[in-house]
């Protein structure tokens, strides 16, 4: 089959959250199983400094009618592996920038325009590069206006660029909103301005034409799909969901192996496997001491977290729960950054504890893996969370998580006291009092090393393959055709 997937972020060019790893592990996994798969990308001047991507080649000049003016850029391609393209819808007064987004302090005031530009590039290069895809698949609001313009290009150009189109929500809390004069530089037909298109309470609202008029649409767990029918998880955008719950499906994230696994993870001063656990306690050991924590014994359990420090991550709830982790003998390592205020707050609690408290507020990599493996506990206590990686990352590194009963982590964790022969973690409400619950149990199973150990042993045998997540994709798109 063409697969096209239309993203903002791909791993490992271009990240800075979950997308890329979701796009990144679908696309290359769908090219391994002998699909013929592009990804189109912005042309970010990060995504250049990959290896891989500095030869990339021009494909294509690109003049692109954005209201009533005309934008030039263009479009180039690198391959990393057989049946996968990666093309670059390029122009650099967007994209070359330090932040894909923002600058750290705000977004880009002129994200609609970068994002308008994206998508009619990527249309009209698989407009001029004849691509004739079977499924495009675009990917959250960057990418949402991608049903509408392609379907809008055909009908002008009395060619068929794609047979069906499937868009994916990954996060419905970034819908992609503009003031409503950012409609002129689609060139869509002026009826899709009112209710029944693009218009949201006055403004114009990108990932709205991406539920609408995508042939199919798709979130991250089963569980989310149900609730952002709700307004209580929908942001807004509840009613246009349920309107196309026919068309609406939950699949699952998978992780990806090559790069998410104990046994070969590159980034791990030791490797281990459920067969052979002695690497975890030299992961442990390197952790500490490169997050500059004082030595821990057995009896004091170390959490981790890693996150966009948002809201929506419950960094909340841990701050509320700053008693408890002053008070018991435990270590705390967060790496994550974002909310300033959130992580004023985080960085004045590590500060009151040094050695037993940390804050790496930066995005690294190599960390991350490393607290996977090294804690004894994963802390995820989202607020809302559409599938949500880490704890599959945890489970998988024999870290038992403490989620919330919310979205993908209800999906894809086992609550131990709930189903003690089948636990994989600690499952709780979405609150401060649900937290320090959960965190009470962790304290106390921590003691209990038999029971521990087989929690651990079950989550590293979970099968959270991305092979298993593609497979639900693949059957998506020939249900569609
Ligand atoms: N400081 C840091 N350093 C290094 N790595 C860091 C980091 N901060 C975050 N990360 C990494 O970013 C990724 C976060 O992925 P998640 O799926 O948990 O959340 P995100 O909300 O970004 O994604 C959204 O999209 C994904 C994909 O569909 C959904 O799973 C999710 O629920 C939805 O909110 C993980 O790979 C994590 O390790």
């Amino acid at each position: 089959m063409k697969i096209v997937h239309v993203a903002s972020e791909l791993f490992p060019y271009i990240k800075t959250g979950g997308l890329a790893d979701a796009v990144g592990s679908l696309a290359s996994t769908l090219a391994r199983d002998g699909h013929e798969v592009s990804v189109f990308i912005p042309g970010y001047s990060a995504v250049f400094a990959q290896p891989d991507a500095a030869a990339a080649e021009r494909v294509l000049r690109l003049k692109i009618e954005m209201g009533d003016t005309f934008v030039s850029g263009d479009v180039k391609v690198f391959s990393p592996c057989p049946n996968l393209n990666i093309f670059t819808v390029c122009r650099e007064e967007f994209f070359d920038r330090k932040g894909a987004y923002g600058n750290g302090e705000r977004d880009y005031e002129d994200n609609y325009l970068r994002y308008i530009f994206f998508c009619k590039g990527t249309v009209e290069a698989l407009r001029l590069l004849e691509m004739q895809a079977d499924i495009v698949h675009a990917h959250d609001w960057q990418a949402a206006l991608m049903p509408l313009l392609l379907r809008h290009a055909e009908s002008r150009h009395g060619a068929t660029l794609a047979l069906k189109t499937v868009f994916t929500i990954h996060n419905i809390a970034f819908q992609g909103l503009f003031p409503m004069r950012a409609f002129f530089r689609t060139n869509l037909p002026d009826e899709l301005r009112g209710i029944d298109g693009l218009e949201y309470y006055g403004q114009m609202s990108f990932m709205k034409g991406g539920i609408l008029f995508a042939d199919r649409v798709t979130t991250v767990s089963p569980r989310y799909a149900r609730e952002i029918q709700t307004p209580e998880y929908g942001c807004g955008l509840d009613g246009v969901v349920a309107s196309r719950a026919e068309d609406l499906s939950g699949l699952i994230n998978g992780i990806d192996p090559s790069v998410w696994n104990p046994a070969t993870d590159a980034h791990l001063p030791a490797n281990y496997s459920a067969g052979d656990m002695a690497g975890k306690a030299v992961c442990r050991e390197a952790l500490l001491k490169k997050a500059g924590l004082d030595p821990a014994g057995d009896d004091v359990p170390v959490f981790g977290m890693v996150c966009r420090l948002t809201e929506q991550k419950g960094v909340q709830l841990v701050l509320d729960n700053r008693e408890f982790f002053l008070k018991h003998d435990c270590r705390l390592v967060v790496l994550g950054s974002g909310d300033k205020r959130l992580e004023g707050e985080m960085r004045a609690l590590a500060a009151s504890r040094p050695g037993k408290i940390t804050l790496v507020a930066r995005l690294d990599e190599a960390m991350s893996h490393l607290v996977e493996a090294g804690g004894d506990f994963f802390v995820m206590p989202s607020i809302f969370e559409p599938c949500g990686l880490n704890q599959m990352y945890s489970q998988a590194y024999g870290t038992p998580p403490l989620v919330t009963r919310v979205g993908g982590l209800a999906d894809t964790v086992t609550d131990i006291d709930e189903n003690p022969a089948g636990g994989t973690g600690i499952m709780f409400p979405p609150t401060a009092a649900g937290l320090r619950d959960g965190l009470k149990r962790a304290v106390k199973l921590f003691a209990d090393k038999t029971t521990l150990a087989a929690m651990r042993e079950r989550g590293m045998r979970r099968d959270f393959s991305w092979a298993k997540a593609a497979r639900a994709y693949m059957e998506l798109y020939e249900a569609a055709l």
